[in-house]
Formats: C-alpha cells, sequence, structure tokens
C-alpha cells in the first residue's frame, strides 16, 4: 500500500576542492534551490589543512540554511572544525571511538553496504543512520558492493534508525529508492556535474526533491 515518503536529500561533496570559494557560491545556490538535510564533506587524498579550510568555508553557509554538516571518514577533524557529525566506513575510525571522541549529540552515519548484518549492528551500537550502496554504477568511487532496493525496504519495515541510498542516484533514477523506502538519498555526481545548460547542481536539488515529492513509498518485498 503507498504512503508519502518522507525521504530527504543528503549532499556529498565533489571528492576535490580545487577553489573553495568558487565552491562554496556553487555550493550555496545548491541549497537555496530546494530541501537539503545534509552535507557531508568528502575529500578524499588531501591534506587536512584542505579539509579544515573548506569546513570553514562551508559550514556556515549550511547552517545559514539549517543543513547538517558532517565530514567524511575523521571524527578528529570533525571536532575540531565543530562540524555536527562525521560519516564512518568499515575501514574508518570505530563507532565507538567516534562517540566517544563527538559525545551523545553528534550525527555518526556508519556505512554497510549490502548487508543487513552490518546495518543491524551500527544500529544497535546507536548509529543516527546507516548508509547502504552502491544503487548504481559510480564513477566518483570504486563501491566495493552493489546493493539492491529490496535493502531499503527491509531496513524501512523493521528498524526506526534511518536508512541512506547512496551510489550513482541522479535525477532520472532516483525514484525507485524512494519508492523502496530510503529515508535520504546521498548524491554527489548526480548534482555537482548536473549540466551546466540544463540549470547546474541548483536545478538538479529542485528536480530530485520535485521526484521525492511525487514519489510515494511502496515496499517491495523482501527475504525474510
Ligand atoms: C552516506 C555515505 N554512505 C557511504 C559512504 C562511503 O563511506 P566509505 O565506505 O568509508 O567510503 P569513502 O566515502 O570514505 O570513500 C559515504 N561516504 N557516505
Ligand atoms: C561515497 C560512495 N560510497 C558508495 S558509492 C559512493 C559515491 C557517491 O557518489 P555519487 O553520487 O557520485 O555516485
Ligand atoms: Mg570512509
Amino acid at each position: 500500500m503507498p504512503s508519502a515518503s518522507n525521504c530527504r536529500l543528503y549532499l556529498i561533496t565533489p571528492p576535490r576542492l580545487d577553489d573553495v570559494a568558487a565552491f562554496s557560491r556553487v555550493f550555496e545556490a545548491a541549497l537555496k534551490a530546494g530541501d537539503v538535510a545534509c552535507v557531508q564533506l568528502r575529500l578524499k587524498d588531501v591534506p587536512d589543512d584542505e579539509v579544515i579550510e573548506a569546513a570553514t568555508a562551508l559550514i556556515p553557509i549550511a547552517h545559514d540554511y539549517d543543513v547538517a554538516f558532517l565530514i567524511n571518514d575523521r571524527p578528529d577533524i570533525a571536532k575540531k572544525v565543530g562540524a555536527d557529525g562525521v560519516h564512518i566506513g568499515q575501514d574508518d575510525a570505530p563507532y565507538s571511538e567516534a562517540r566517544k571522541l563527538l559525545g551523545p549529540d553528534a550525527i555518526i552515519g556508519v556505512t554497510c553496504h549490502d548487508s543487513r548484518h552490518l546495518a543491524m549492528k551500527a544500529g544497535e551500537q546507536g548509529a543516527d543512520y546507516v548508509a547502504f550502496g552502491a544503487f548504481y554504477d559510480t564513477a566518483t568511487k570504486q563501491a566495493p558492493t552493489r546493493a539492491t532496493p529490496e535493502i531499503l525496504s527491509w531496513w524501512q519495515q523493521l528498524f526506526e534508525v534511518p536508512c541512506v541510498a547512496i551510489g550513482g542516484i541522479n535525477v532520472e533514477n532516483a525514484a525507485p529508492l524512494v519508492a523502496a523506502g530510503a529515508d535520504f538519498l546521498a548524491v554527489s555526481s548526480g548534482v555537482w556535474s548536473y549540466p551546466s545548460d540544463e540549470g547546474g547542481p541548483a536545478q538538479a536539488v529542485k528536480a530530485i526533491n520535485e521526484v521525492i515529492a511525487a514519489t510515494p513509498m511502496s515496499l517491495l518485498e523482501f527475504d525474510a
């Protein structure tokens, strides 16, 4: 039986930001264009100083729009820059360490790939969300697993902790994940690489919000 979806957009920054001032302008236009619940600063293989510089520029903008700001991989940097939390993967700092460092109010999300077991473990530990993926092909990361939408329906039906869908999500392919029960769609290239002659990232944020608004939740059948 279809019911209204509460799904929201979760932005992941591009993996490199060569010009933080220029990106800040694009970032603000994107946040102005439609609902965004959360932003994750995901700069890979760059010195800490670059992460700190980007976070220092982007956090005030995110907070102006009531958007939570997370740091990828690094609870220590999240604490240092005053971020709202951290996203950790299975090869990053353990959940318990991140929670100890950041305290009870921080948002801590955990990568669970396509694993029910990892998600139940993260949920029991106290994670604020569990992330499943990759749902589609993506050039942003060599994703080690491919998830199917049934895992979202399974999680949505059984647990209170929100679930995030990630991996290759864009305006065209977002709807089945909303219908399957994703609480958040985590999107990077589907927003930042949206063609400028079609309105660029701001238009992508608007269009994904329109897809979310037009898509009721209609949970899939799953194996028990
Ligand atoms: C929301 C969200 N989900 C999954 C990931 C992937 O995290 P991880 O497996 O640690 O890989 P990297 O992002 O660190 O390359 C994520 N970052 N965000
Ligand atoms: C970080 C991450 N983890 C699994 S897929 C992925 C990449 C997300 O970026 P995109 O939305 O561009 O596929
Ligand atoms: Mg990681």
